[in-house]
């Protein structure tokens, strides 16, 4: 391996963990230093990749930082996105400004843009998934779900645009890889882009490009993510949350196949397979005039509805079973097996977070279960919502009497309010959706309006 040092900087340990875990992965051979923003040991004239925890880090700090060690790129992590200070940061040259957890796929454009391209590109195509592999992307034996998963693998081959809508967390950006990984286009890059995470201002640069002087702070020409993708594939998530402006110039791009980077004089052709998804109604987003009807009807050229893991519960096990093999290849330490009593749990619990949530809790319950099976305690399903989950085992009745899924959502969400004294990020993490969701759904709740799935 040639890179031969990544800089962490200023990280709460169990971040720091969890991303020298994921990069030792992509480099098993890279020195991974860590460093405080403010400690004497400098990292004067570094070069290779610096990341920096942006939660604490006062912005004259990182202004040091980026001033002594201009050969390095830089990339900001953060767990709760600030707008005006991501377009701060960007704009002394931040390479991206991202919320954690950061996907491989954009760790390794990090890498690769800090000088690593040819040993990147030999590990990743040992990595790609051969054909007969392509299942274990989207795991699933729910039949109704393996049947979608069938008429995917029919789609995939094209070049066709694809919206997946589902609820947060539902595996919209999996079932996005899964028809990547069937296409032509598969040893391509699969790039993604959260429009909803990125602040607007940054957005339009980071999807476009920019030449060198596009805006003040440009002191370098960047692709956009468009050329990134180029000849492979682009997903778009959280789409309804463009701007409407955003909008008009993404159709032209997809109508055109040609970017024009922000203050560059003449077009990039690009041959881009767009796929969208959205946890919101984008149908309704059209009629409130809040998404563009003519890129709704360019994007949609098939649609996939993923259903929620509560309507898939043939799922709930297979997925908590590849979950647990999962943390004990990244630990190295066996999985436990699961009790009839925690399979219970699993399968009765409404799962409003979907599989990220179900994930997390397979994470806690591997953690906590050392030479033992997983018990219902592990799975801390009890310590998210007592009352829920206790109304639950003791009446079925009254749920499907007296309680939507909407209402046991929102019944969860308060819950775990309470349960960490008002915390909205800890909130988020417990109940495994994004810090955006849980905002969105309590400000529906607020204004009395019903948040479409
Ligand atoms: N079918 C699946 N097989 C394996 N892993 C899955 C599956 N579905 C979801 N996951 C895992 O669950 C987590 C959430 O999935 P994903 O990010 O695809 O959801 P999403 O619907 O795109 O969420 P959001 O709307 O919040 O962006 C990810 O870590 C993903 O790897």
């Amino acid at each position: 391996m040639s890179l031969s040092h990544i800089t962490m900087i200023d990280f709460p340990p169990h971040i720091e963990a969890e991303l020298r875990i994921q990069l030792g992965k992509l480099l098993p051979e890279t020195r991974i230093e860590t460093r405080m923003a403010n400690s004497p040991q400098s990292i004067e004239g570094k070069d290779g990749l610096i990341l920096i925890w942006d939660s604490m880090t006062s912005p004259a700090l990182v202004r040091r930082l980026f001033d002594s060690a201009p050969q390095a790129n830089v990339v900001i992590l953060t767990d709760n996105g600030n707008g005006e200070r991501a377009a701060d940061l960007m704009h002394l040259g931040a390479m991206d400004y991202r919320l954690i957890p950061v996907p491989d796929d954009v760790l390794e454009i990090y890498i690769r843009k800090s000088g690593h391209q040819s040993a990147l590109a030999q590990q990743a195509s040992a990595q790609r998934p051969a054909p007969e592999d392509t299942k274990n992307i989207f795991v699933t034996e729910d039949i109704e779900t393996r049947r979608l998963l069938d008429r995917v693998a029919l789609i995939a081959p094209s070049n066709a645009s694809v919206l997946v809508i589902g609820e947060s967390g539902t595996g919209k950006e999996r079932l996005s890889r899964f028809v990547h990984a069937c296409s032509s286009r598969k040893d391509e890059n699969f790039i993604a882009i959260n429009c909803a995470a990125i602040p607007e201002g940054v957005l339009e640069a980071e999807l476009f490009g920019h030449e060198k002087g596009a805006f003040t702070g440009a002191t370098s020409a960047r692709p956009g993510k468009f050329e990134l993708a180029h000849e492979g594939t682009l997903l778009l998530d959280e789409i309804t949350e463009m701007p409407v402006h955003l909008q008009a110039k993404l159709l032209r791009v997809l109508q055109e196949g040609e970017v024009d980077r922000l203050g560059g004089s003449k077009p990039v052709k690009i041959d881009v397979r767009v796929i969208a998804t959205s946890n919101r109604n984008i149908t309704q987003a059209v009629q409130e005039g809040a998404f563009r009807q003519d890129l709704y009807y360019r994007l949609n050229v098939v649609t996939i509805q993923l259903p929620p893991l509560r309507e898939r519960k043939g799922d709930i096990l297979p997925l908590a079973g590849h979950f647990l093999q999962r943390f004990s290849d990244m630990y190295r330490r066996r999985a436990p097996a699961l009790s009839d009593e925690a399979v219970g749990n699993l399968e009765y619990y409404p799962w409003p977070g979907n599989a990220r949530e179900l994930e997390n809790c397979m994470h806690r319950a591997f953690l906590m279960a050392v030479d033992e099976p997983v018990r219902p305690e592990h799975l801390c399903l009890e310590a998210l919502s007592p009352q829920v989950t206790t109304d639950l085992r003791q009446s079925g009745e009254a749920v499907a009497a007296g309680l939507s899924i909407r209402d046991m959502e929102r019944a969860l969400i308060e819950k775990t309010l309470v349960h960490v004294k008002g915390n909205r990020t800890e909130a988020a993490q417990l109940l495994g959706i994004s810090i955006r969701t849980l905002r969105n759904k309590l400000h529906a709740y607020e204004s009395g309006m019903s948040l479409a799935e």
